[in-house]
This record gives structure tokens, C-alpha cells and sequence, in this order.
């Protein structure tokens, strides 16, 4: 049972937790960081990275039949088994590397599930261990949500997805969120029979509607079945090893596996918080301009940090190292975030930033509507890619919405232009290569 003391605390080694820890120690504090899991958290080991990688084949088999008959011919197969195995290859890599980044940086590294014992002090659990630290920083992240009806134990999430060993003939997805969207279009592009059930008549509702209508129109066209306006009631196995799913409007259809992919929850019930004096909720944990929670020397940052920052890695790597920053008294200001991007990872992508389309009527901004399917970097590709902008009454770029297959790099060009305040004609100011993605945003208005 030892007892350790350091200035900095952190808890959960995700991108977020990692961020607070390097930047503090680098500003001159002793940190330490407890993980309960897998070092590196969500991201690298069962979240975005393992899932870019599945992606990556879906790519190839995307440009190969949008070349069918312009040149191409014949089509590949994605091999599960050995994607499967590229995709480990690349996580099992993540740990080894976290920890040795962390024990070179002199950051001590505790490991076990952890909880406050008072307003300072947190215990681990397994070993009985307790560190105290003048500031906590919560990182823990968020899981995905469980959802509750008869057969609901024969479901399954989205880590067991990105670990899925065989890939099977007929998969479903519950929610039509990032995750179940990008599960989808993997499934989908695997050749597995790919089925979508959620509540409301589209996906992706953060999303510009109108490039997401243009985008289930393609899925439909690629093989997605829809089931709109619906949830799953029941499952029940069958004498035949399937699924029999049953849908509140009575549709029943039969499954090999289920995956419920109807948001996350955050990880902020498991931490004794109400012995620090510190409030939260299912999704996560409130806090003021500064991060700080109802305890001002404990922070939350990341998932679970309830700051109105889009739930994205970015989020986490930014507010980590403001954090630190702010506990050294390095900054003293509030946080401000600059425009983030946020993009579906499909086939294609829709990405977006800035102000919303449709906020843009009720502010009095313009928005420019752009068909880009013709232009050569699309059009080589037979990619549908599609522009909205919304510019203000200055003429300068305030959002971007954009449907491509590559729309996860445009959107960075927006990025720029928005915290560079650029009109549209600033663009040009840039010479970019050509033909290129930067070259089509500097010249497509
Ligand atoms: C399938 C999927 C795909 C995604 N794709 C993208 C993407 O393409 N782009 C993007 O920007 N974002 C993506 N995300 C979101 C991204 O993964 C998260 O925003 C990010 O990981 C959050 O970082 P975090 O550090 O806040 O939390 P996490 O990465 O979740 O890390 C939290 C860590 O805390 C640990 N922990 C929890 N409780 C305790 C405790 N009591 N004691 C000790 N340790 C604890 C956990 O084990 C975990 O390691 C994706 C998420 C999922 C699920
Ligand atoms: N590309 C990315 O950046 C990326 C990728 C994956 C995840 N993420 C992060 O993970 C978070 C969670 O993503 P998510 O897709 O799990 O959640 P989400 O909140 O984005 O979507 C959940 C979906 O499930 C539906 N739903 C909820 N309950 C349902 C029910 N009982 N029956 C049918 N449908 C139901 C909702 O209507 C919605 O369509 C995101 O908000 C994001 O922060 C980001």
C-alpha cells in the first residue's frame, strides 16, 4: 500500500490524458498517470486509428469500381482476415509505444482502476495504493452506450467490431451516428449484407442535411438497407445460429451479428466523484471557461470533459495542454477554441466546420453551393464532391460543408481560411499544386 504525492494528476492515458501529462511535466511539475486499461485509451487501440485502417481497403474497392468501365477493370476482395491482422499489427505497437514516451518524459505511469477518496487523494483499487496531487486532471473518456430490451445481451459494440475475427454475411448496426455509419460502410464495402435501424428519418443529424441526403442515396445505391424512424424491440437467437431482430413497427428480419452503435456515455459514474465534491451526468462531467469542475482543483478534459467542444481527439489533445498551461499559471485567460472540423469517415466522407448551413439564414450569411463532380480532381475519381460555404457579410469564410472522397483534407483548407478570417478571394493568396485538392479550394468559386 503506498502513497505517492505529485502536483499534477491525471486519470485516463487517452489523448487527452496524454496531452495534460506531457505538457505538464514539461512545464517544469512531477505528474503522474493511472490508466485502467490500454495505455494510449480509445483512439489508438479501439477507436479512430484501428477503424482508418479497416477504412483504408474500403478506399481501394472505392476507387476501383468508380473506375470500372473509365479504365479499370476487375474487382479486389477485402481478405477480413488479413485486414484483421494489418489492423493489429498497427495496435499492438501503440501500447509498447505510449509507455515508453511517458517513462522517457519521466511521467509516472500507475495502472488500475482508480477513485477519489477525498477532494485530493485518489485510491487504485487493485493495489490499495493512494496519490494525492495539488490538481487532478480527469480524462477518463466516455463507452458506448448499452441499450436495454429482450436479447439486448446478444448485442454487441464497438470495440468487439474492430475486433471482429470473421467477417459475417449479414451485420446490423443500432444508430446512424459516426460510429454506426462508418461500421456500415466498412461492412458494407466488405461485401457483408449491411443494415442500418435508428431513430429519425436520417443519419448523421450534426450534419449538413443536404449532403447527407446525397450520401444515403449513394449508400442505397452501394447496398445499405435503412431502417428510418425505428429501434430494435427484441433479438432472439434462432435454431439456424441467426439473429431474429424485431423492429417497434413490427419488421422482423434475421441477422448474423448486431452492433449497437447508439452514442457513448461517460466514464464519470465510476470515479467516487461525489466524495470530491464534484457534480456530473450520464454523458459527462460540467465545467466553467477554465475546465475546472465544481472541485476548482480538479479538471475534466476530453469525452468527459463537458466544455462545448465536439467530442473529437482534437478536443482532447487541445484542452489537455491548455490545462496545463493554466496550472503552472502559464495562461490565465479562458479557453477559446479556434474552428474545429468534425468529418464522417464514409464512402465518401462529409465533413464539416465553422458555422453551420443552416445556421447561416438566420445570422443573414450567404451560402455558396458548389457541384465540384466535374472539376479533375473529383471527376478523375467519378467523386460526387459537393461545396457549401458560408461566408458573412464581409464575404469572409465562416463554415464549410463538404461531401468527397477525400473531404477529410479539404476541410483543412477551411479551417485555415476561417481562422485566417479570408474571404473567398483571399484564397488565392496561396499558390497551391496543381491539379490538387488545394488547388480546386483556391479556385472553385
Ligand atoms: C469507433 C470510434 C471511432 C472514432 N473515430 C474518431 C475519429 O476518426 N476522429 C476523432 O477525432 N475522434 C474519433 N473518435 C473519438 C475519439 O476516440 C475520442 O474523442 C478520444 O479518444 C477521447 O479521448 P479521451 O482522452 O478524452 O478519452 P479516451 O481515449 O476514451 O481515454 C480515456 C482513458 O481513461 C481510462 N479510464 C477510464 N476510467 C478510468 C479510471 N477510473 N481510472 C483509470 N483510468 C480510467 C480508459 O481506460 C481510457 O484509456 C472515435 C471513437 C470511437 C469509439
Ligand atoms: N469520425 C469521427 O470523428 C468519429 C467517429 C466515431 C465516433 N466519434 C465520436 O464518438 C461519438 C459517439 O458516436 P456514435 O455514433 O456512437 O453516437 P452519435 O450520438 O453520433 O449517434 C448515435 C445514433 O444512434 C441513434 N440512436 C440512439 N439510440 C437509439 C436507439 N435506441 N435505436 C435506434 N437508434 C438510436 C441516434 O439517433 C443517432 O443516430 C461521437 O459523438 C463522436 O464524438 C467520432
Amino acid at each position: 500500500m503506498a502513497q505517492y504525492q505529485y502536483d499534477v494528476g491525471v486519470i485516463g492515458s487517452g489523448p487527452a490524458g496524454l496531452a495534460a501529462a506531457f505538457a505538464a511535466k514539461a512545464l517544469g511539475k512531477s505528474v503522474v498517470i493511472i490508466e485502467q486499461y490500454l495505455w494510449g485509451g480509445t483512439c489508438p487501440n479501439y477507436g479512430c486509428d484501428p477503424k482508418k485502417i479497416l477504412l483504408s481497403a474500403v478506399e481501394g474497392i472505392r476507387r476501383q469500381s468508380a473506375m470500372q468501365g473509365r479504365g479499370l477493370q476487375g474487382y479486389s476482395k477485402i481478405n477480413w482476415s488479413d485486414l484483421m491482422t494489418y489492423k493489429q499489427g498497427y495496435v499492438d505497437a501503440v501500447e509498447p509505444r505510449k509507455v515508453r514516451g511517458l517513462d522517457e518524459a519521466g511521467v509516472t505511469r500507475l495502472y488500475g482502476h482508480s477513485e477519489f477518496i477525498n477532494a485530493d487523494t485518489m485510491i487504485i483499487t487493485d493495489t490499495a495504493d493512494t496519490v494525492t496531487a495539488t490538481d487532478w486532471v480527469i480524462a477518463v473518456g466516455q463507452r458506448p452506450k448499452k441499450l436495454d430490451f429482450p436479447g439486448s445481451e446478444l448485442t454487441q459494440d464497438s470495440e468487439d467490431f474492430l475486433n471482429l475475427p470473421d467477417l459475417p454475411d449479414d451485420v446490423t448496426f443500432i444508430g446512424a451516428g459516426y460510429v454506426g455509419v462508418e461500421f456500415a460502410t466498412i461492412t458494407n464495402a466488405a461485401g457483408a449484407h449491411t443494415r442500418v435501424v435508428t431513430h429519425g428519418h436520417s443519419a448523421l443529424r450534426d450534419f449538413d442535411q443536404t449532403l447527407v441526403k446525397q450520401w444515403i442515396t449513394e449508400t442505397q445505391e452501394a447496398g445499405f438497407d435503412w431502417y428510418f424512424d425505428a429501434t430494435v424491440v427484441k433479438i432472439e437467437q434462432t435454431d439456424t445460429k441467426k439473429l431474429l431482430v424485431s423492429l417497434d413497427d413490427g419488421t422482423q428480419f434475421q441477422t448474423d451479428r448486431v452492433f449497437v452503435t447508439a452514442g457513448r456515455v461517460g466514464n464519470a459514474d465510476k470515479l467516487g466523484l461525489e466524495t470530491a465534491g464534484i457534480t456530473y451526468n450520464e454523458a459527462d462531467i460540467p465545467v466553467d471557461d477554465y475546465l475546472r469542475t465544481s472541485n476548482p482543483h480538479v479538471y475534466a478534459i476530453g469525452d468527459v470533459g463537458g466544455s462545448p467542444a465536439p467530442k473529437l481527439v482534437p478536443t482532447g489533445n487541445y484542452e489537455g495542454r491548455y490545462v496545463a498551461q493554466l496550472i503552472v499559471q502559464k495562461i490565465t485567460d479562458p479557453i477559446a477554441f479556434p474552428t474545429m472540423p468534425a468529418v464522417v469517415f464514409g464512402s465518401p466522407r462529409i465533413a464539416q466546420t465553422g458555422i453551420p448551413v443552416a445556421a447561416a439564414e438566420q445570422l443573414g450569411y450567404r451560402v455558396t453551393d458548389v457541384d465540384m463532380s466535374q472539376v479533375i480532381t473529383f471527376y478523375r475519381y467519378h467523386d460526387n464532391a459537393r461545396i457549401r460555404t458560408v461566408l458573412d457579410q464581409n464575404g469572409r469564410v465562416v463554415g464549410a460543408s463538404v461531401i468527397a472522397m477525400e473531404a477529410e483534407e479539404l476541410i483543412n483548407y477551411f479551417v485555415t481560411a476561417i481562422n485566417d478570417k479570408r474571404t473567398l478571394a483571399d484564397t488565392q493568396a496561396n499558390i497551391y499544386a496543381y491539379p490538387s485538392l488545394g488547388s480546386e479550394f483556391g479556385a472553385f468559386y
